[in-house]
């Protein structure tokens, strides 16, 4: 028997949600290897006629749909968009989500927050009791990197995740820099006691400009794994 790989299940969640897809939508397209599938697939659809005009969520996913040949735009030029499709790093019962793996977490969150829904992909390891084996990307200005590292540290501490937190390097071990000209450090809690306290307070430092969890923004999780796919949440666009 032939072993499922977690590639396949990415893509089989991509397929389900490719399913979602309308003509004349305006869409999200998310960033990672789950949501590579879904443009992939999208850029076939495309070629066979669809009418669509797509936002991407980051320089990566804007290279991989221009050579698919699919329309885009900016947000600022489409700020309303009907459905973002995006993967995630983790998941949990209540649909929130730890993003921002690739970096791509601010673009990702403007773009999903500017969508009637967003709909995540992912295979099904990615579904998590407690958020925070992931380690959590926080998007940072450069400016004053130590100081807000200090206060992540602290707030962080207030809501009882505690660990290392680290700047983000490349493999060639230079600072990982953003689409957005900024730093990603990584915080690597192991697990996050109060997910919603936590998001509160870090959107409050000022150094941070965005952090990876995404809370109340998705509407359902696609999960695909040996089994089949299985849905948390609605697909449908009930508020
Ligand atoms: O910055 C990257 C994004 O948030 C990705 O959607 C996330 O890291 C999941 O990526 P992948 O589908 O490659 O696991």
């Amino acid at each position: 028997m032939t072993a499922f790989s977690s590639d396949a299940a990415k893509r089989l969640a991509a397929a389900e949600a490719l399913k979602l897809v309308a003509p004349g939508m305006r869409l999200g397209l998310g960033t990672g290897s789950t949501a590579r599938h879904f443009v992939d697939l999208l850029g076939a659809r495309v070629a066979g006629g669809l009418d669509v005009i797509c936002v991407p969520t980051s320089e990566q996913t804007r290279a991989q749909a221009e050579q698919l040949f699919i329309p885009l735009a900016t947000i600022d030029s489409v700020p309303e968009l009907d459905l973002t499709v995006d993967g995630a790093d983790e998941f949990d019962a209540r649909l929130r989500l730890i993003k921002g793996g690739g970096g791509a977490l601010l673009r990702e969150k403007i773009v999903a927050t500017a969508s009637r829904r967003m709909i995540v992909i992912a295979d099904s390891s990615k579904q998590v009791k407690t958020l925070g084996a992931f380690p959590l990307p926080v998007e940072v200005t450069p400016f004053g990197l130590e100081v807000t590292c200090r206060m992540i540290r602290a707030t962080a501490e207030a809501t009882g995740a505690t660990g290392s937190i680290r700047p983000r390097q490349t493999a060639g071990g230079k600072a990982f820099i953003s689409d957005n000209g900024n730093y990603i450090v990584d915080c690597h809690f192991g697990a996050l006691p109060d997910p919603d306290e936590l998001a509160r307070r870090l959107s409050a430092i000022p150094g941070v400009v965005e952090h990876g969890l995404f809370i109340g923004v998705a509407k359902a999780v696609i999960s695909a794994g040996p089994e089949g796919v299985e849905i948390f949440g609605r697909l449908d666009e009930a508020p």
